[in-house]
């Protein structure tokens, strides 16, 4: 069987590993990678070399850990996943306390896992390209770093510095990465990298990471050491949560993180960053941002479908609509708008006209909450309708065209991930309820489905659309 790294150990004593992830065409942390890079570190044990250089064979250096391994492992609880952030992190600590020089050259995408195995490398050098993107974007896919990335990008750069890396998901080119100090240096091919490399590794014959010198402290200190960054890191907290109308995300896992892991040492550190990933990456909302940004995103790259046009009009109309039944209920725009917003609803796409002086605001009143709901519902029901009809049947576009297009918020993962995880006889009992009322617009709440079950049926046909052959979705 094809082995994932190839070791060429050069006459000059240094071990060359290529990376090439058998599995795929883009290198992740598998388990394999795992069981090789723990295989090599127990030669390297026994039988040092003068230095190993880690590099890819790939277009990319990597994209970390794999999303099917780990939704696999999240669905059986967050034993297996805090074990498994806790086995790569031992790794990499075998790396950094090797006793001889490691180091990684990036010619390529180096985010999640790969990056991190680059963060303990002891030296990293990258080609000097803006178009190579370097960080961790594990919050945008509803994840924290787990493979020891938070802890030292922390360590190295401190608390503040952390955050647009880690919380905002923000990758950056290599020039940026080596002016913050997360890698050594750069270089315009591979050729000088090697040269890089290998001087460095001649000039650091027993390297140290910074964090296991006698000493050491977070650059900048922790949290409670300055009030102004107390206060402004609060400050985030909320606004995070305002944002996310009170939801748990990943960003404020991460926040909060960043500011646990500067208040201690590193391994502590290190447990903290494998119990957040754990509660990440079992949450609803790493299932719901996964699907959304990775796995509806490469169904629609094969399939080249795209949202009807008919239709990506009535889910904005279906919005509006609603919008305008709450504001004849009596509803202020002011009050619908919040709603809106804690929804995951950008108020614009509202389209409501402003309060004037002297209407009477909120004649009526409704919870913040029903009112969110009713606005996602609203918009789910033209997608329910179209399955239906057999007007639409991927379920990768059902989901994400609502939100790429028409402001669906992107936590739910789209309308049927929404209606999914609320349950299809709750939203057809809701749906019912609603649309007997007699109140301006509840006939638009008619639900197109006569039981719960046709509706899971639907949600299940439209599931098994996306990975049935081409050939028998055109028949
Ligand atoms: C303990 C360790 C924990 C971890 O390491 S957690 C995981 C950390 N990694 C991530 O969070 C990366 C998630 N991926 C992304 O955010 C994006 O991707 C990138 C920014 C890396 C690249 O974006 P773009 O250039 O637009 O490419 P694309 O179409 O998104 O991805 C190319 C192909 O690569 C697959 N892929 C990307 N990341 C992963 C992954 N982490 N696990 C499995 N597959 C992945 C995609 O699905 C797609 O595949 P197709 O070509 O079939 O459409």
């Amino acid at each position: 069987m094809q082995s994932y790294f190839t070791e060429t150990l050069n006459d000059d004593g240094l071990l060359t590993v290529a990376l090439a992830d058998p599995s795929g065409p883009v290198n992740r942390t598998t388990d394999r990678f795992k069981a090789e890079l723990s295989a090599l570190l127990d030669r390297l044990e026994a039988a040092p070399v003068r230095g190993v250089i880690f590099l890819s064979d790939r277009p990319t250096f990597g994209v970390g850990g794999d999303v099917d391994q780990i939704a696999a492992l999240a669905a059986t609880g967050p034993a297996g996943i805090f074990a498994d952030s806790q086995r790569i992190k031992a790794l990499f600590r075998r790396i950094e306390r090797l006793g001889l020089p490691v180091v990684s050259l990036i010619e390529g995408l180096a985010v999640g896992g790969h990056f991190e195995l680059a963060l303990a490398s002891h030296a990293c050098f990258a080609r000097d390209d803006d178009a190579i993107r370097l960080g961790f974007p594990e919050c945008a896919v509803g994840l924290i770093p787990g493979a020891g990335g938070l802890v030292r990008c922390v360590h190295r750069l401190g608390l503040e510095a952390s955050i647009p890396l880690i919380v905002e998901a923000r990758l950056i080119p290599p020039a940026r990465a080596a002016e913050l100090g997360l890698i050594t240096g750069l270089g315009p091919d591979r050729a000088a990298l090697l040269a890089a490399a290998r001087d460095w590794i001649a000039a650091h014959p027993a390297p140290h990471q910074p964090w296991d010198r006698k000493g050491h402290r977070v650059p900048g200190g922790g949290l409670f050491d300055r009030r102004d960054r107390y206060l402004s890191l609060q400050a985030k907290t909320a606004g995070l949560i305002a944002t996310g109308g009170g939801r748990p995300c990943a960003e404020r896992t991460a926040l909060s993180g960043i500011c646990e892991v500067a208040a201690c040492g590193f391994a502590d550190g290190e447990v903290i960053e494998s119990r957040l990933f754990a509660r990440q990456a079992i949450s609803a909302e790493a299932e719901a941002r996964i699907g959304l940004r990775l796995k509806d995103r490469s169904v629609l790259k094969r399939s080249g479908q795209a949202l009807d046009q008919d239709l990506l009009q009535r889910l904005r109309q279906s919005l509006r609509d609603e919008a305008a039944a709450l504001r004849a209920r009596g509803l202020s725009a002011a009050r619908i708008g919040k709603a809106a917003r804690q929804a995951g609803y950008d108020p614009e796409v509202l389209d409501l006209a402003p309060d004037t002086a002297t209407a009477r605001p909120d004649a009526a009143t409704l919870d913040l909450a029903e009112i969110g709901d009713r606005l996602l519902t609203a918009q789910s029901l033209p997608v329910l309708r179209d399955l239906v009809a057999g007007r639409l049947h991927s379920a990768a576009l059902a989901n994400s065209g609502p939100v790429n297009a028409a402001g669906f918020p992107a936590w739910t993962g789209g309308p049927l991930r929404w209606i999914t995880a609320r349950g299809p006889a709750a939203v057809l009992a809701q749906c019912r309820q609603w649309a007997a009322e007699a109140s301006p617009g509840a006939d638009h709440f008619t639900p197109p489905f006569a039981t719960a079950a046709a509706l899971q049926a639907a949600l299940d046909r439209a599931r098994d659309f996306d990975t049935e052959p081409e050939t028998e979705q055109r028949g």
